[in-house]
């Protein structure tokens, strides 16, 4: 990948759209993780207003600390910058107390909480957005965004507009390194910190980004058959979520009324 030629056309992309949208520029979550990192070092780099936005909720002290680092290198690199935290904690925590569910009936309890921290997170961005004149940017990659579907649903797959969704995780490290994000968050293992429990990408989806970036490049031309062992194993995971995350990767479904019945 030519490292500079993709930054310049990423930051060249963001003004262009954000300045015919008539968008004063950018508002973006920063979780501690690499992928906000890096999409709010090219939103700073148009030089429009970038307004970054930690939104912890019961988040493990680890990556609450990266976020703070990071927001603290931006504004002191960028005068275009401006950091805001926001505590969803206790809002979190009456939505929990306001909807009271018992726990042995739904299996899936933790996760529809672990997804309503991710929209709750959306709310906040497009109050901050708006209030602004910014554009909720989007810090999904190729792999979760087009892959997996490793999001959730107007959560942090709601935004305005995606600038690395056409990069690979591995892609997205480079440019990480090129921007000079700082080592904690170059190091740190990707997780979507959801879970009261730490999770991390790879333990809840059994594969690695490496793995999947292999899986998505074959996974056209190939089946399950033509692999053995562990690649045969990728393939599979890659092939069973990229199947059933069709929902989120394409549009919604639009209930399409036959010409004769609006008559
Ligand atoms: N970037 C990240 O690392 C990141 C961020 C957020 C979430 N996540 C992970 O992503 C996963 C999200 O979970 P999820 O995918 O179950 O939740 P989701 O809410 O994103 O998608 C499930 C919802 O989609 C709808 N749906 C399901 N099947 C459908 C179909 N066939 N057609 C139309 N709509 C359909 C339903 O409303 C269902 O509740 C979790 O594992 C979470 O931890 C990762
Ligand atoms: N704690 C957070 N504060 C602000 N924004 C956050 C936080 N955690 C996540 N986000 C945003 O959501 C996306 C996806 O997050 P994952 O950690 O990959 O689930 C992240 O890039 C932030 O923009
Ligand atoms: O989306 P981020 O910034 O939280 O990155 P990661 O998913 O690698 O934690």
């Amino acid at each position: 990948m030519q490292t500079q030629a993709v930054i310049e056309h990423i930051v060249h992309w963001l003004k262009d759209y954000a300045t015919k949208a008539h968008a004063k520029g950018f508002v973006i979550g920063i979780s501690g993780g690499i992928d906000s990192a890096v999409v709010s070092i090219l939103a700073a780099k148009t030089g429009l207003n970038t307004m970054l936005i930690e939104l912890p909720i019961r988040q493990h002290p680890d990556q609450v600390n990266r976020a703070q680092t990071h927001m603290q290198q931006l504004a002191e690199r960028f005068d275009n910058v401006s950091n805001l935290r926001v505590d969803l904690t206790p809002t979190f925590n009456q939505f929990v107390n306001d909807n009271p569910v018992d726990a042995t009936e739904f299996a899936n309890l933790d996760l529809a909480l672990a997804n309503a921290r991710s929209r709750l997170r959306m709310v906040t961005l497009y109050y901050y957005g708006q209030l602004h004149g910014l554009l909720v940017t989007g810090t999904g990659n190729k792999i979760e965004d087009f892959g997996v579907g490793f999001f959730t649903k107007y959560g942090d797959g709601g935004v305005d507009l995606s600038p690395i969704a056409d990069l690979t995780k591995t892609q997205v490290y480079q440019l990480a390194k090129a921007l000079g994000v700082d080592d904690s968050i170059q190091t740190a293992v990707p997780t979507d910190g959801l879970w009261d429990e730490e999770r991390t990408d790879e333990s809840q989806m059994g594969a690695t980004y490496p793995e999947l970036e292999w899986a998505m490049s074959v996974h056209a031309d190939h089946n399950a058959a033509d692999f053995t062992g562990r690649q045969q194993e990728v393939f599979q995971i890659y092939d069973r979520l990229h199947r059933a995350m069709q929902h989120k990767i394409n549009p919604i479904p639009v209930c399409v009324i036959p010409e004769n019945l609006h008559q």
